[in-house]
């Protein structure tokens, strides 16, 4: 529903309901009720239908859901029908292991570059893609369109490459350097920062084993 205002809560759990239902289309499911899908999600059946309202309500009372129809439209919510070409900054550990993941393409990213300072790395192909040096960068934003930089460069270097590259032009980031960046409001950042889901859950994990010691077990 064009110009409709959708939380951002919302938003959030869209990729969650896009990964079920592919995984229900994969498997010929044609239609699903709230009820069932809610049960596979372990979110309530309300929920289901409040998040889905938002986009003018696909269900049909008394038919369900259509999963190829609500996964197509969520696709489309969440700009997954267009094609986005990822730039990769820093070829080491984590920059060539997601070089080499080739589920990106499937949902629409496509890995056109990868740089690094490093003069080792220079033209190691990762899945076809040459590793090129940094002083590349710049020209090869003037001849093709970057969509989306990942960020996998230690986190000293990261706020300045960031700025810089964002002053080429580019207008999203993928962070996964554990600093932030600071950049105009203009700018997509998105952080993944591993070592914060790994303190989530650290302090789940204490709270669990504080309660199992005070069981006695
Ligand atoms: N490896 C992981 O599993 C992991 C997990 C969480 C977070 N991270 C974060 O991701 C980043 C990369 O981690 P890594 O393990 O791949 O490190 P790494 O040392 O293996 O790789 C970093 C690469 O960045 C390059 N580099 C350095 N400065 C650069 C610059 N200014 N421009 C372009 N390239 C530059 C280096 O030459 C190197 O190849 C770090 O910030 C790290 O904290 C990594």
């Amino acid at each position: 529903m064009p110009g409709k205002e959708i939380s951002l809560a919302v938003i959030q759990r869209l990729p969650r309901y896009y990964r079920y239902l592919g995984e229900l289309l994969e498997n010929d499911v044609v239609r699903i009720s709230s009820k069932e899908l809610s049960e596979r999600m372990n979110v309530t059946a309300s929920q289901i239908r409040q998040d889905l309202n938002n986009f003018g309500g696909f269900g049909q009372q008394g038919y369900g859901y259509n999963v190829e129809y609500l996964y197509t439209e969520i696709g489309k919510i969440l700009g997954l029908d267009k094609r986005y070409s990822l730039i990769i900054i820093g070829a080491g550990n984590l920059g060539q292991a997601l070089a080499n993941y080739t589920d990106f393409e499937r949902r629409g990213f496509y890995l056109k570059g990868i740089f690094d300072v490093n003069p080792r790395l220079e033209g190691i192909s990762i899945r076809g893609v040459e590793i090129q040096m940094m002083d590349n960068l710049e020209e090869f934003v003037k001849k093709n369109k970057v969509h989306i930089a990942a960020l996998t460069i230690p986190k000293m270097k990261a706020p300045q490459t960031a700025k810089e590259i964002t002053d080429m032009g580019i207008k999203a980031i993928w962070n996964f350097a554990p600093v932030d960046l600071n950049l105009p409001s203009d700018v997509i950042v998105e952080n993944v920062h591993l070592a914060e889901s790994l303190m989530r859950i650290s302090y789940t994990l204490k709270d669990l084993e504080a309660s199992r010691e005070s069981d006695g077990n």
